[in-house]
């Protein structure tokens, strides 16, 4: 199973885990780094990408694939609250800014880290870009325009997870172009604008990790709880039904 070309190890981007994601795609199984919430962070899981490429013994590497899941709605719930707490007009006009800066910034560092002579070698074996993956697109914040993360976030080789209600609501009323690389000088202003107030988007980062590591590890517990109980009474008749029902 684990050997199928579209299986992905789901591996979070823990400072822990980084090392891991260089040894599995080494062994050749492709990766879903996921939980990324800051630059620095996203950098290291390209390099453990392209390390476990560098030592990985197929001669075929087209058949390893990999995509970094970068979080977006959540960090402006945070930095919201943060930039209302400092509460000046500059914070405020920065409000539902800091999540779609720091991801076109992200973008920036993908085609920077995927192009050169590194990477070129790699490529020339048969390498697969890391796509970037749009994770938490859904808005949270409902007086923002319900398509705001999926219009934002348009742009080549990118993959973008759709909640059913993004889903719908850019099927109705999204607009499709070109947007990730839009605005690079803006995304910068706006992330160093952010900094300079005293936020730290590492500090940010590392709060959302935890947060979602938490809930990520209580719904794996439920998963496997409700896998044992079935287990248990033998009930493979329902075995179709998903876990995360109350059975
Ligand atoms: O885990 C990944 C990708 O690795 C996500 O795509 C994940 O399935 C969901 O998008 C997020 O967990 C949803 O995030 P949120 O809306 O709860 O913030």
């Amino acid at each position: 199973m684990v050997g199928s070309p579209c299986v992905y190890m789901k591996i979070p981007a823990t400072d822990e885990s980084i090392s891991s994601m260089k040894e599995v795609i080494s062994l050749g199984i492709s990766v879903n780094a996921t939980l990324i919430f800051c630059l620095p962070k996203y950098e290291a899981v390209i390099d453990a990408y392209l390390d476990g490429l560098e030592s990985c013994g197929m001669t075929d590497l087209s058949k390893v694939s990999s995509a970094a899941a970068f979080y977006i709605s959540r960090v402006d719930v945070t930095l919201d609250k943060k930039l209302e707490q400092i509460g000046t007009t500059e914070a405020l006009d920065l409000k539902g800014k800091g999540a779609v800066a720091r991801a076109v910034l992200a973008y920036q560092l993908y085609q920077k880290k995927f192009s050169g002579p590194r990477w070129e070698r790699l490529e020339n074996r048969g390498a697969k870009k890391q796509r970037l993956m749009w994770a938490s697109t859904n808005v949270k914040n409902p007086s923002y325009p319900d398509t705001f993360y999926v219009n934002s976030l348009i742009g080549p080789d990118t993959i973008s997870t759709l909640p059913v209600q993004a889903l719908q609501a850019f099927m109705d009323h999204g607009i499709l172009s070109r947007t990730l690389d839009a605005k690079v000088s803006e995304a910068q202003d706006i992330y160093n604008a952010i900094e300079k107030l005293g936020i730290d988007w590492s500090s940010v980062g590392s709060e959302l990790e935890h947060e979602v590591l938490d809930s990520f590890t209580k719904s794996f517990d439920n998963v496997l709880e409700c896998m044992q109980k079935k287990a248990k009474l033998r009930d493979f008749s329902r075995a179709y039904e998903p876990c995360f029902q109350d059975n």
